[in-house]
C-alpha cells in the first residue's frame, strides 16, 4: 500500500517546498526540522493502524475506559541522512524501541556507486510493527538491503516505510521486494539521475542536514 502525504494540500506541501528550495534548504536547522515534521505527520498516520488494547485511566475525579497502543513499534533508520525523519517519528511514537543501520554509497573512479552496509544494531522486531525511515527513496537498493538485515531480528506484524521524497522507480522496486509493506511518502518524483539522485528531488539530504561529506 502507498500513501502520498501531500496528495491533498496540507502543511506537508509547504515543508517539502522548503526542503527542495535552494533559497531555503541551506538553513540546516529548518531543513532538519522540516524532515522531522514530515516524520511526525507520518507517525500520526501510522498510529491509526496500530493494534490497540483497552485500558482504564484513573483521572483525579473518576475512571474512564480508553485505548492505547498494544505493541510498541520498533523505529529504524539508515545513518546518517535518515536521522531527522527518524527523530520526527520518535517524537510522536515516543515509547518505541529503535534500531540503526549504517550504509553509504562507495563511489568508483567514474562516480558510480555501490551500497556498503557495515553496522546494524536493533532490538527484537518479533511480533512488533517495524517502521523504517529513509528520507530519499531513490533506487530502493540501500533500503531493501537494510530491511533484509533488519528482518534477521524477527518477523514484524507490520512493515512501514517512511520517505520524504521517493522516485516512482524506487517505490515500485520496494513494493516488488516487500509487497506487504505500507509505504508513506511526502511526495513522488518521476525521475532518477544516472547517479541515482531523485530529480527534481532536493539534492543530498545527509549533506543538507549535517554538512557536505568527503567522498570515499
Ligand atoms: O536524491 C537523493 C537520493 C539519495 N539520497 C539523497 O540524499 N538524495
Amino acid at each position: 500500500m502507498l500513501t502520498i502525504l501531500s496528495q491533498n494540500f496540507s502543511l506537508v506541501n509547504e515543508w517539502i517546498n522548503e526542503l527542495r528550495n535552494v533559497q531555503v534548504q541551506h538553513d540546516r536547522m529548518r531543513f532538519r526540522r522540516n524532515m522531522e515534521r514530515i516524520g511526525e505527520i507520518a507517525a500520526f498516520e501510522i498510529s491509526k493502524g496500530l493494534e490497540v488494547r483497552d485500558v482504564e485511566i484513573q483521572t483525579p475525579l473518576d475512571t474512564i475506559k480508553s485505548r492505547e497502543i498494544a505493541v510498541q513499534p520498533v523505529i529504524t533508520t539508515i545513518l546518517r541522512a535518515g536521522v531527522p525523519l527518524f527523530e520526527g517519528i520518535l517524537n510522536y511514537l515516543d515509547r518505541a524501541d529503535c534500531g540503526f543501520v549504517a550504509a553509504y554509497r562507495k563511489h568508483d573512479a567514474n562516480d558510480y556507486f555501490s551500497i556498503k552496509q557495515d553496522y546494524l544494531t536493533c532490538p527484537s522486531i518479533e511480533g512488533r510493527p517495524l517502521i523504517v525511515a529513509d528520507p530519499m527513496l531513490a533506487t530502493g537498493a540501500s533500503l531493501i538491503e537494510a530491511i533484509k538485515d533488519l528482518l534477521t531480528n524477527g518477523n514484524p506484524t507490520q512493515l512501514h516505510i517512511v520517505a520524504a521524497i521517493a522516485s516512482r522507480q524506487g517505490v515500485e522496486t520496494v513494493q516488488n521486494a516487500y509487497p506487504d509493506a505500507h509505504i508513506w511518502v511526502g511526495a513522488i518524483d518521476e525521475n532518477l539521475t544516472s547517479k541515482g539522485y531523485i530529480t527534481p528531488g532536493l539534492g543530498d539530504a545527509g549533506d543538507l542536514s549535517y554538512g557536505e561529506k568527503l567522498q570515499r
